[in-house]
């Protein structure tokens, strides 16, 4: 970020200074973070320093965003998003449809979760956090036979060799924004504005703003895993696909809607409604 920053600007490197901030949601990792529970536990610490004006700019995964920013701060500016799939990692098996019956997958995301069992019902869900190396750790100990990390995450990582396949959206589709990075900012900081917008890739930020309309309609009314992910079909044009799912994959509510690009929003909008519509007012409630 602080070298796209410079390269924009001619700046040199001392010019931009990195400040490291851990937050909740990097600290906690021995148990899920559902349990932890609150909102914004990737973004607290972040926006705390911007407000006490310790950084200038946050930079964040979109995905660890919460649907509404505190009053006073904006996502001024979308990077291009990198690999929006989920990867499939394991050591012994080459991909979801290869593991054997039963066999076990480790993760603590509902949303992938919900989407492995959907497509393998036999499969044993654990629940898994940690980081990279944890994780390829406890594959290697057999505690699980595979688990899912977002691409997006090993590629920035130089992690890729580890993706043993990559998911395509019609078995997993990603989480909103997953693969997108924000910077968030103090809304009245025009300096700062100006100087991020040559980096702000607008159809990233089209299509983000698609899946959080989505997301931001859904938030509240619905507790179940979620997913969604738009993109450019043509010059204009977006897609966006969106489901919700039952914890044991057993339901599923999916839409796939189409528009043009300046209608971003409201294609997000609309599709909260009719994947809330389909759904009904079971699909929360029958186990
Ligand atoms: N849940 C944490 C998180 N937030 C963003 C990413 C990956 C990078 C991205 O999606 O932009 C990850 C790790 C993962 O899901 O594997």
């Amino acid at each position: 970020m602080a070298r796209k920053l410079g390269a924009a600007h001619g700046l040199k490197p001392d010019q931009c200074e990195i400040v490291v901030i851990k937050t909740t949601g990097d600290r906690v990792t021995d148990r899920p973070l559902i349990e932890v529970g609150g909102k914004g536990l990737f973004t607290k610490e972040l926006e705390e320093a911007l407000f006490a004006k310790e950084i200038d700019l946050a930079v964040h995964s979109m995905k660890d965003m919460p649907a509404v920013l505190p009053e006073g701060l904006v996502i001024s500016t979308i990077l291009e998003r990198e690999d929006p799939r989920d990867a499939f990692v394991s050591l012994k098996f080459n991909s979801l449809d290869d593991l054997p019956e039963g066999g076990l997958i480790g993760t603590s995301s509902p949303r992938r979760a919900a989407q492995a069992l959907r497509a393998r019902p036999d499969l044993k869900v654990v629940d898994f956090r940690g980081n990279v190396q944890t994780r390829l750790r406890k594959l290697e100990e057999g505690v699980a036979d595979a688990t899912f990390l977002a691409c997006a995450g090993l590629n920035r990582l130089g992690l890729s060799q580890h993706i043993t396949a990559a998911m395509e959206a019609d078995v997993m589709l990603p989480a909103v924004a997953q693969g997108a990075i924000g910077i968030e900012i103090r809304a009245d900081d025009e300096a700062v504005a100006r100087l991020l917008a040559p980096l702000n890739h607008e159809p990233t930020a089209t299509c983000v703003a698609a899946e959080r309309a989505y997301l931001t309609q859904l938030e509240g009314s619905c507790r179940t895993p979620i997913a969604g992910h738009a993109d450019f079909i043509a010059d204009g044009m977006i897609r966006l696909r969106a489901e919700i799912l039952s914890t044991d994959g057993k339901r599923i509510s999916a839409v796939d809607h189409m528009g043009g690009a300046a209608l971003a929003e409201s294609i997000g909008r609309d599709a909260a409604a009719q994947v809330l519509d389909q759904a009904g007012p079971d699909f929360f409630t029958v186990a």
